[in-house]
């Protein structure tokens, strides 16, 4: 009996601290009211079962020292706790909802204590919404520019190579013929005093640069480590003072690539088959005549080895900014062409050289837009802030594609011969903006009083049904958002397969993609076009650059369309969430009068 008033008491007790729990409402959550409620009813229901079954009452309430009988005294006693525990359960019940604190079993998971399993277990759970949001992180931090990959780079990386690499000063350099001088500094050939200190020594580059080397150093060792096949080979960059000169010097240095730049290549007679001789060697050119056809297999071999460099600078979040014949040297080693001068590339993962209103870049290859992103983009903020919104930036501005512009004017290049010259390319560009960075329509205009040279350039974009001219329209057009990035480029048919006529299906659909796009291309042009009539200087009909960037905040007119309304939304959603951070990164940053942080601080020590 004192067992079983124990039973009622422990009841009780459980009840009345589910009705304190609950009605304090912090440290308690229903669910353990409720699942004490559950398990004192459902102790007392399996001890009453094994009682009225004439088992024995041992184990929740110690061994019964009456048997049978004893069990029978208690029988009468316990109905009536029974009944006593039953209301105290309804009533903390309704206690506790009439607080409301928590969600009710019928909603939450709760389990059953009679079958265990069902309970909700203890500390770690896989639950679907959770997946769910670890995989939407963790593709949000993997995303290009890639700030996971960023973080590991910056803090494990990068200091175990400053641990690990050879160092050098200027006294361990002979140096030779000078390759270069540019505006950012002299390059010449060079060789080690002492061949011990660098393994595989041989010929080796070294540029003396001012200020803008820092940053050069800087994306050099960020390439080294992220796709050091896609740039020329980075041996080692420091700073030396120059008594001759004010300020100090930064020297860098590579190992000597080749002789050859795509520009020397292309300045030669016999381009495209004197590339062709270097890259696979005499004994193995192709046995095809020369012509069209072989032609457009070697730039499509060279074009594949740009586009490759790019897409892996672009993955680890670097614009160079500054692709051209010239930046794009012939590796003798590796028999491949290698992007090389990163003084003008931005590094997006954590904003350093870019700037959004800068301008250093050739005019000659620059992207109709000038700027690799919207110039309402404020400065780059503090580092961890910059890298956390790398990948919303990038997502909105597409910096990659100002590379791929300038790709494609290098594609135009290969293929025709007149346009090789500064002064072809000039023409072209003038004539490219007069038809409002309509392809189709420069087109249209160069063929109708064709020569030789043009002849023969649309002769190699037409052949396999047209697919290198559809990559090329893919590659120049005129919107940056629009324009085709170098991976996707690198899945083209014009790559993929030979030609349009032996795609796969997966490559049609993607083809289709693209000309849909392409497209939605041509209404914009047609719009800007007939802006153009009524708009432009008054000398050459043409935009100034401050219509172009109004232009370029405008939309297209919108045809009545669900898909098309519904991509002007999402647009609409997409710019209003970049003004809203812009703005309020840029709030913050005067409010704490905040400066920029120059991560290449440590080569200015
Ligand atoms: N790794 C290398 N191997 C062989 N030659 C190289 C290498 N790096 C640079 N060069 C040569 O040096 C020249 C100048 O290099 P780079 O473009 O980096 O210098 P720069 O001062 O930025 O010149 P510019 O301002 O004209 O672009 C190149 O055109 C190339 O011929």
């Amino acid at each position: 009996m004192a067992d079983a008033s124990m039973a009622c008491f422990s009841g009780g007790i459980a009840s009345l601290q589910g009705l304190l729990c609950s009605s304090r409402g912090r440290s308690c959550s229903q669910y353990n009211v409720e699942n004490s409620a559950v398990k004192l009813r459902s102790k007392f229901w399996s001890f009453w079962s094994r009682i009225e079954h004439g088992r024995s009452a041992d184990g929740w309430l110690g061994k019964s020292p009456g048997g049978r009988g004893g069990g029978t005294t208690r029988l009468g006693f316990c109905r009536c706790q029974a009944a006593g525990i039953e209301a105290l359960v309804a009533l903390h019940q309704s206690a506790v909802l009439g607080v409301g604190v928590g969600l009710p079993c019928t909603v939450m998971e709760c389990g059953d204590v009679v079958y265990r399993s069902t309970l909700p277990q203890q500390g770690f759970q896989i639950t679907p919404p959770g997946v769910a949001l670890t995989l939407l992180i963790v593709a949000y931090l993997w995303s290009t520019p890639g700030v996971a990959p960023g973080f590991w780079d910056m803090f494990v990386l990068a200091p175990l190579e400053q641990l690990l690499r050879p160092s050098f000063r200027k006294e361990d350099f002979v140096l030779g013929k000078k390759l270069g001088e540019g505006a950012f500094g002299t390059v010449y050939k060079a060789s080690l005093s002492n061949p011990n200190l660098l393994k595989n020594s041989g010929p080796l580059v070294v540029k003396k640069a001012n200020e803008y080397g820092a940053v050069e150093v800087w994306m050099n060792e960020r390439v080294r480590r992220a796709c050091r096949n896609s740039c020329a080979d980075f041996v080692h960059g420091f700073l030396e003072s120059n008594p001759n000169k004010k300020g100090d010097e930064f020297w860098l240095v590579w190992r000597y690539e080749g002789k050859e730049t795509l520009a020397d290549l292309m300045a030669n007679k016999d381009f495209p088959y004197n590339v062709e001789e270097v890259m696979l060697g005499m004994a193995n050119v192709d046995d095809l005549p020369k012509g069209p056809e072989r032609e457009n297999r070697i730039i499509g071999r060279i074009m594949r080895q740009i586009l490759n460099s790019l897409y892996q600078l672009h993955a680890t979040g670097i614009v160079h900014r500054d692709i051209k014949p010239q930046n794009i040297i012939f590796s003798d080693d590796s028999k491949v062409f290698k992007i090389i001068d990163l003084g003008a590339a931005a590094d997006l993962r954590v904003g350093i050289n870019y700037a959004p209103k800068e301008f250093l870049l050739d005019p000659r290859y620059a992207a109709p837009e000038q700027y690799i992103m919207s110039t309402q983009t404020p400065s780059a903020p503090p580092v961890l802030v910059a890298a956390l919104l790398s990948p919303v930036l990038w997502q909105m501005n597409f910096p990659d594609h100002f590379d791929v512009y300038s790709a494609g004017l290098i594609f135009l290049q290969m293929v025709f011969p007149n346009l090789r010259s500064d002064s072809g390319l000039i023409t072209f560009n003038r004539q490219f903006k007069r038809r409002g960075y309509d392809i189709k329509s420069w087109r249209e205009l160069v063929e109708s009083k064709p020569n030789q040279d043009i002849r023969h350039g649309f002769e190699i974009l037409d052949l396999d049904g047209g697919v290198a001219w559809e990559l090329l329209q893919a590659m120049v057009r005129f919107e940056g958002r629009q324009r085709i990035s170098a991976r996707t480029a690198l899945a083209h048919p014009y790559f993929v397969r030979a030609g349009l006529l032996g795609s796969s299906f997966m490559q049609r659909m993607r083809l289709q993609i693209i000309r849909a796009t392409q497209q939605e291309r041509s209404e914009n042009v047609t719009w800007v076009s007939s802006l153009m009539a009524k708009s432009g200087t008054k000398n050459a009909g043409g935009f100034t650059e401050a219509q172009l960037e109004k232009l370029r905040e405008k939309e297209p007119k919108q045809k009545g369309s669900i898909q098309r309304n519904a991509l002007a939304s999402a647009l609409r959603v997409k710019r209003k969430v970049s003004r809203t951070i812009d703005s309020t990164i840029t709030d913050i940053q005067k409010e704490r009068g905040m400066k920029r942080v120059n991560w290449w601080n440590r080569w200015e020590t």
